[in-house]
């Protein structure tokens, strides 16, 4: 079993000063409390329409942070771009909708193969290590595997939003996906709606090696502090581990 890795998604510290176009809360300074608090990432997601992060957070990040840098894009020349300038640690590549509340589903790497591989190969010709965000699905991880990317981060939306057998299954799918990627000697993450009320059964998979959290934890600051905030998470989730 690998040691489990957090990286907090600081979209949402983003999403309160956008709310007011002021200029805190700062990114930065969250991004700093939660490596002081144990986070192993920082992951943000520069959205098309720059509703929360916007282009300054990621290069600012990119030159404050200690820890590794995760930047969520869109397959874009755009995107692509920004990526190739900033050269953060991790590029996770998820699908986008202009009007999604949030990101629906996993990217379809098997049905646009050769624009995803190409992508790949050019982040990783800057040496960025590549994240495929997908579905858990087997048709998904073998075009993982044929486009090149290193790592997949497996979206757990739909298990956070189900209930009883219905997340029962959800989980198993996710527990499964797992097991064949590792198999094929990819690098398992997973992330998207995690709380601290769903994050064990996800973290206690042997294979998992990083969960990307956010909302839940911007929220949870709110009331609690971001460092008490992301200790608790991390702690909960080296416990299922135990
Ligand atoms: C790709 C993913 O699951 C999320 O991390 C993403 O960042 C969600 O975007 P929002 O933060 O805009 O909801
Ligand atoms: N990729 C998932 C992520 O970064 C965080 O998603 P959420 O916890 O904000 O739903």
């Amino acid at each position: 079993m690998s040691a489990l890795h957090l990286g907090v998604n600081i979209d949402h510290v983003a999403t309160l000063r956008q709310a007011r176009g002021t200029n805190y809360p700062e990114p930065v300074h969250a991004a700093l409390v939660a490596e002081q608090a144990g986070a192993d990432g920082i992951t943000v997601h520069l959205r098309e329409d720059r509703r929360h992060i916007v282009d300054r957070d990621v290069y600012l990040l990119s030159q404050t942070i200690s820890t590794r840098l995760n930047f969520e894009m869109a397959v874009t020349e755009e995107m692509l771009a920004i990526a190739l300038d900033v050269k953060p640690h991790f590029c996770c590549l998820v699908p986008e909708k202009r009007e999604e509340l949030t990101t629906e589903g996993g990217l379809d790497v098997a049905g646009q193969l050769d624009k995803i591989r190409s992508a790949c190969q050019r982040l990783a010709d800057a040496n960025i290590l590549v994240s495929l965000f997908i579905d858990p699905d087997q048709a998904q991880i073998d075009a993982v595997v044929a486009a090149g990317a290193p790592y997949i981060e497996l979206h757990t939306g739909r298990y956070a939003e189900t209930s009883g057998a219905q997340q029962a299954q959800e989980l198993e799918r996710i527990q499964q996906a797992a097991r064949y990627a590792s198999s094929k000697g990819l690098i398992v993450n997973a992330g998207h709606g995690l709380h601290y009320h769903n994050v064990q059964p996800i973290a206690a998979i042997p294979e998992m090696y990083e969960l990307n959290i956010g909302h839940a934890i911007v929220a949870r600051a709110v009331f609690s502090g971001l460092h008490a905030a992301v200790a608790d998470m991390k702690q909960l989730m080296l416990q299922a581990r135990r």
